[in-house]
């Protein structure tokens, strides 16, 4: 909510032109330029404008009493929302801005729709909240209003923190805040809405009742709707899950698939999700709890038999001394014993010893010939020498013991540590595989939202960050689909595209993406390419690029001539290009060195450019002296007029034929690669004279592109491609059987803050529009 994904384009984006030419009405040449309108308007009471589609709605004199109620509207950047009561006894909710009134059709196509003239005749307006264009400016030009699926809740949290607190207070308990785990702060809005509730006949109580969920499930046309989207979403097969979404789409399959879709990866959801997963994962990591446990404990165990086999063995150090020490002692009294003998008569025990054990001829032990022992002396001293023999027996038994019993206790720590460590990296392994099919089911999902995308015919919009090493940025790309906006004063705001490039984006990586789109149109497809945003923000570095470093023009020729190489054998193909710039709505042809202005011919989809030069290009060098040559020609041009590249418009435009060798079928598709002008408001560049002529095309030509937009995506019958050239020559590229896609540049210095999420909210709104599914240009030849 809030963010730059929001599905409605609002009402404002009407403004992205006209709006802005009012800064300086007198220095505007053209009588009906829309700043005019502005002037002559603002003294009309409530419905002064500053768009010429206020002819269509402006109310008569008489009309316009019947609006007493609607609160004066002192700017024409003012937002009023109102409340129609029309005398059939219906209410509508309804919208003024830009000098247009809007009303939400409750009760029909439950989309904005502009108020009908005859109503002013057959009801009520009342005025209940205006929002000054000043709140509407802080947060940038283009903010989201009410739609469907939007609330004036969901102003920006720049554009909150400059309201008043007057205003603040007013906000009705409907109005709230979510904190979100990953997202953070979320703001939230109650509406009102009517809901499809499916019911059963209760006979008991006569009285149609609320369908249980399990009941409905078993319903054929909820089963349907089920089914259909277990196959959009495989991944996707709790069929509760499903119905309960379905439940809060309204039963709307495709509101459902996106919610869903947008919402993937959400922690909330994702607890709610898969149950049976997490608690599997929860068993696991109660396994790996307990085995980490359990290794704990058993290196405690090793580290306690450690200590003790280290005591032993400093016992049976201790021993061994003792034992050397008796033995030295009991060698000295046998010596002395030897001694007594040349003295005395042995003993029998002390002859039979003397027999026992071999006397070594050792060294006589100097024994002062003072000292005598006594005979009871020496046999206290052999009963200690015995005891003492005794026991260093005792005790080597008892260490070789204590060894025994070490080595086992090692030999089973050893096994145990082993047996962890294999279960342990069993564990990992099986927690690897879950991760690796986690990843692939994110693939897959992205890849179903893809073709989705493509089945609807969305346009597809990629969002590339200039790179500025002198700026602190204040763009952030959290994911490669997302970028935050962020300004110390005015706010965070986000918004999500189909890609994100950040500022250390390669061109390489950049065509990479676009690749499949352009080389759609060797199969017959109108392509279209655009790049959206302020001057400087590197849409020429996008599509054009330095020679050394080419953008999306060269490569896509290089891509194209690559394919038609690879088909040579059954298809032959002819590449044209034509190049032409469109300044102050005239058309340039920039391939004819006399600055031709062309005139634009459209016949239902298609437009006719007589004249136009075409160039037929066999190899890159081709290519490179046909672009040289317009390059030449529009400088040419810019210095004659006085003007600079950004402020025109330039297409590349090439036309691929393809003639099957077998079939003699014709495919004919195009390639537009479309280098818009600098989208920043007149307000800041301050112009006047030529300058402000200017930006008033300019902002003519990119309004009717967001004008154009605004009505596809409303599926609207009249869509106004006339509105300008721009529109005009892009027709057959956004005209229902085309591919197009739309580069928003944006740069990251902090000063832009405003035009850079301007840009991005344009951006924004153009992914909601759906082309419908592409077609092929095809000619079957005579052989089918
Ligand atoms: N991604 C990038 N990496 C490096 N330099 C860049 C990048 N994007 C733009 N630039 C540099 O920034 C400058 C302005 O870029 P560029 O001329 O493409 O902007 P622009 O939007 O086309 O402006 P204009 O509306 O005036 O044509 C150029 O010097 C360009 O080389």
């Amino acid at each position: 909510m809030g963010s730059g994904s929001s599905k409605d384009v609002t009402p404002t984006q009407v403004q992205v032109g006209p709006a802005k030419t009012q800064a300086s009405p007198k220095k505007n040449a053209q009588s009906k330029s829309p700043a005019k309108n502005v002037n002559r308007q603002q003294n009309g009471g409530p419905s002064s404008s500053n768009t010429k589609s206020t002819s269509n709605t402006r109310p008569s004199g008489g009309d316009q009493h019947r609006q007493k109620e609607a609160i004066q509207v002192k700017s024409a950047e003012d937002i009023v929302f109102e409340t129609f009561y029309h005398q059939n006894g219906k209410e509508y909710q309804c919208m003024y801005l830009g000098g247009v009134r809007y009303y939400l059709d409750d009760w029909g196509s439950k989309e904005w729709q502009e108020f009908p003239k005859q109503w002013y005749r057959e009801g009520r307006l009342v005025a209940i909240d205006i929002i000054r264009g000043s709140e509407v400016a802080t947060a940038g030009t283009n903010q989201q209003q009410p739609g469907r699926g939007q609330g004036r809740g969901e102003r920006a949290e720049g554009s909150r923190q400059q309201e008043p607190q007057a205003r603040r207070e007013r906000r009705d308990d409907r109005e709230g805040y979510l904190k979100h785990p990953t997202r953070g702060q979320l703001h939230t809005y109650i509406f009102h809405r009517k809901h499809n509730i499916h019911c059963y006949y209760d006979q008991t109580s006569g009285s149609w009742l609320r369908m249980p969920i399990g009941w409905e499930l078993h319903s054929e046309v909820i089963s349907k709707l089920v089914s259909q989207i277990e196959e959009a979403i495989p991944a996707w097969n709790d069929r509760h899950d499903i119905l309960s979404f379905l439940r809060a789409c309204n039963y709307d399959i495709n509101e459902c698939i996106a919610t869903y879709l947008h919402l993937q990866g959400d922690a909330w959801m994702k607890a709610v999700k898969t149950t049976s997963d997490v608690n599997a994962l929860q068993v696991k990591d109660d396994q790996l709890n307990l085995l980490q446990k359990e290794v704990k404990k058993l290196k405690a165990e090793l580290a306690k038999e450690k200590s003790a086999r280290e005591e032993a063995e400093s016992l049976i150090a201790r021993q061994e001394d003792q034992i050397t020490d008796l033995e030295v002692a009991e060698k000295q009294a046998e010596a002395q014993l030897m001694v007594f003998a040349g003295d005395r008569p042995l003993t029998s025990m002390a002859r039979s010893k003397s027999r026992m054990r071999p006397v070594t001829p050792a060294a006589p032990v100097p024994v002062p010939v003072q000292e005598r022992v006594s005979l009871e002396e020496l046999e206290v001293l052999q009963d200690c020498a015995k005891e003492l023999h005794k026991s260093h027996v005792h005790l080597r038994m008892e260490v070789e013991k204590c060894f025994t019993g070490l080595r086992d206790l090692m030999a089973k720590s050893v096994k145990a540590v082993k047996q962890l460590r294999s279960s342990g990296t069993g564990q990992i392994a099986e927690m690897e595989e879950v991760r690796a099919l986690y990843r692939k089911e994110t693939l897959q999902r992205k890849l179903l939202y893809n073709q989705l995308q493509e089945l609807r015919g969305n346009i597809r919009v990629f969002c590339r960050a200039r790179k500025d090493d002198r700026a602190e940025s204040c763009l952030k790309c959290p994911t490669d689909q997302d970028i935050v906006c962020t300004h110390p004063q005015l706010g965070k705001k986000m918004f999500t595209f189909d890609k994100v490039f950040d500022i250390n984006t390669k061109q390489e990586q950049v065509f990479e993406d676009t690749k499949p789109i352009i080389a759609s149109c060797v199969d017959g497809y109108n392509v279209c390419l655009m790049a959206y945003g302020q001057t400087g923000s590197g849409k020429t570095f996008t599509m054009m690029g330095p020679p050394d470093n080419p953008g999306i023009n060269i490569r896509a020729v290089k891509d194209l001539f690559q394919i038609c190489k690879e088909r040579i054998e059954t298809v032959e193909y002819e590449l044209k290009v034509s190049l032409v710039e469109i300044y102050n709505e005239t058309v340039q042809d920039l391939l004819n060195n006399d600055a031709k202005t062309l005139e634009l011919r459209t016949g239902g989809n298609k437009v006719n450019i007589p004249g136009i030069t075409e160039v037929i290009i066999n190899n890159m060098d081709d290519i490179k002296q046909t672009m040289a040559t317009g390059d030449k020609n529009r400088t040419t041009a810019s210095t004659k007029m006085n003007s600079t590249s950004s402020r025109s418009h330039l297409l590349l435009m090439i036309t691929v034929q393809g003639t099957d060798k077998v079939t003699a079928s014709v495919s004919t598709g195009t390639l537009t690669l479309c280098d818009l002008a600098g989208s920043e408001r007149l307000s800041k560049t301050e112009a006047e004279g030529q300058r402000l002529v200017e930006a008033a095309a300019i902002n003519k030509s990119l309004s009717a592109l967001g004008q154009v937009f605004q009505a596809l995506r409303t599926s609207q019958l009249h869509i106004p491609y006339r509105n300008s050239k721009l529109t005009q020559i892009l027709q057959p590229s956004l005209g229902g059987d085309a591919k197009a896609c739309l580069f928003v540049n944006v740069s990251p210095d902090v000063f832009n803050f405003q035009e850079t999420v301007s840009t991005l909210t344009f951006g924004a709104n153009a992914r909601q529009v759906a082309l419908g599914q592409a077609k092929q240009n095809v000619k079957k030849g005579p052989f089918g």
